[in-house]
């Protein structure tokens, strides 16, 4: 029988143990940041240990950094954890895209970025999102603390190996309609722990037809589906992405030759398929505390039917009955690992068609990382952001998460392109509201939400 992707890639990565218990696997990259790494240099440094594989190891600076006036980090736990990450590179000798360096950016922008991550490779990271670069058909997973420690010293980790699930998409997205709005729709549908236990490989045409920017965000959200891994299988699109990066393989030829034999074999099983056609799918909105509390644009918002949703409605201070359209919104956020990619920027720079955002609004766009700021800047697309009244700031995951100085402030609705919208996800009160970039920036130009299809204002003569 055929082997799955993920079979694959696992095989080639096992040095011990049995299918059915935890295996040790071999581990090609580690991806590190300042908040889940502190712990494992210390134990290494108390033991008079090094790491295993420096070279295999990568840092950057992202939780907790200001995306303004950068170099100003008031508070003291962020400048150690930044510092601590600093001295650690250095000591141990691990490449670090240092803060204000023009490298630095989230985590999992960096990996795919720098051609660090590729097809067939084993990726981990100390945060949960780390699927992300499983977009390349890497077996990409997010892990603890303790495991960091393991990988820095051992270049290994034991894992159990998932069960599979094979996730088809059909038919073809109309306008105005994103990868974010698949996964919001999929997460809504079928609810947040979906996938718990699943290692999930999306294929189909509609996967096909995305661009690496749109497979890293199905991958990335596969966290809220319940997974802990998403993975696409590798295409031209994926050599052509990696061709030339900085750290792409010098034989490109031959790592092409092998990354062409990762994919799924027709007589392969998955664990279980499911199949959903996206045709017919609208742009969604969250209007709850999960990522499975949203909606097709234009519906209302559901009846209380439990205590969960009893309590995000009055959190959110909202009601059944309502419509996307009447969230009260004062913030936009375009930014974190799930969306703030050079495309996704483009893509929101569209809707601004010479508008200016609404006075009652407050808006950013953060870069996911400097190379993005930089294109961004380059090809004219941060001027049109400025020009329509956007703030355009330094990369990090900002507002996605209130590590840092940058937070939505209490009682704020904010639409926002991250992945998590818990209570007190964007800054202590903040009203979290998931979409896709196009929809945030439409919606900081009308004032509310819109549907992102049907946003056919014609470009003022200015
Ligand atoms: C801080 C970090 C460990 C965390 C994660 O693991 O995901 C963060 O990135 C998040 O998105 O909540
Ligand atoms: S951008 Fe948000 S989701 Fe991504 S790593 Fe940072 S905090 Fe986590």
């Amino acid at each position: 029988m055929g082997q799955t992707l993920f079979d694959k890639v696992w095989q080639e990565h096992v040095l011990a143990g049995e299918e059915g218990n935890a295996q040790l696997l071999y581990i090609d990259l580690h991806m590190i940041h300042e908040v889940t790494t502190p712990q494992g240099f210390e134990s290494l440094r108390s033991e008079g240990r090094q790491l295993r594989a420096p070279e295999k190891t990568i840092a950057t600076i992202d939780h907790n950094v200001p995306t303004k006036n950068i170099f100003t980090i008031k508070d003291a736990i962020s400048r150690k954890q930044i510092e601590a990450l600093q001295r650690n590179c250095r000591d141990f000798g691990v490449e670090l895209m240092d803060h204000g360096s023009e490298g630095q950016g989230i985590v999992h922008m960096i990996g795919p970025e720098q051609g660090a991550t590729q097809p067939g490779k084993t990726v981990v990271c100390g945060d949960s999102h780390t699927a992300t670069h499983g977009a390349f058909g890497a077996i990409a997973f997010g892990i603890g603390s303790s495991e960091v420690e393991h990988v820095f010293a051992t270049q290994t980790i034991w894992q159990r190996k998932p069960k599979i699930m094979g996730i088809k998409l059909t038919g073809k997205l109309q306008a105005g309609v994103y990868a974010k709005d698949i996964m919001l729709h999929l997460i809504h549908t079928y609810g947040t722990d979906f996938a718990t236990g699943y290692a999930i490989e999306y294929y189909g045409e509609a996967v096909s037809d995305l661009s690496m920017e749109g497979r890293m965000t199905l991958c990335n959200m596969a966290i809220e589906f319940g997974a802990k891994y998403g993975l696409v299988a590798p295409d031209q699109k994926t050599f052509d992405y990696l061709e030339g990066k900085p750290r792409a393989p010098k034989d490109f030829k031959r790592a092409v030759a092998y990354w062409k034999t990762l994919y799924t074999d027709p007589d392969a099983d998955f664990d279980y398929v499911l199949e959903v056609s996206i045709d017919d799918l609208a742009p969604y909105v969250t209007w709850g505390t999960t990522p499975a509390m949203g909606l097709p644009f234009g519906e209302k918002f559901p009846q209380v039917s439990d205590h969960n949703d009893q309590r995000a409605y009055e959190y959110m201070d909202l009601r059944p009955q309502m419509d996307a359209t009447d969230i009260p919104i004062s913030y936009i956020f375009l930014g974190s690992c799930t969306n703030s990619r050079l495309e996704d920027l483009i893509e929101g720079a569209k809707y601004i068609k010479g508008r200016k955002v609404a006075p009652h609004i407050s808006a950013w766009v953060v870069p996911g990382s400097r190379p993005v700021k930089r294109a961004a800047e380059a090809m004219g697309i941060a001027q049109q952001y400025i020009d329509a009244g956007f703030e355009w700031r330094e990369p990090g995951c900002s507002a996605c998460i209130s590590m840092n100085a940058d937070r939505v402030p209490p009682g704020t609705h904010c639409a926002s392109t991250t992945n998590r919208n818990f209570e007190g996800r964007q800054g202590k009160g903040s009203r979290t509201h998931l979409c896709s970039p196009a929809m945030a920036v439409l919606a900081a130009v009308k004032g509310h939400f819109y549907d992102t299809r049907l946003d056919d204002e014609e470009v003022p003569v200015l």
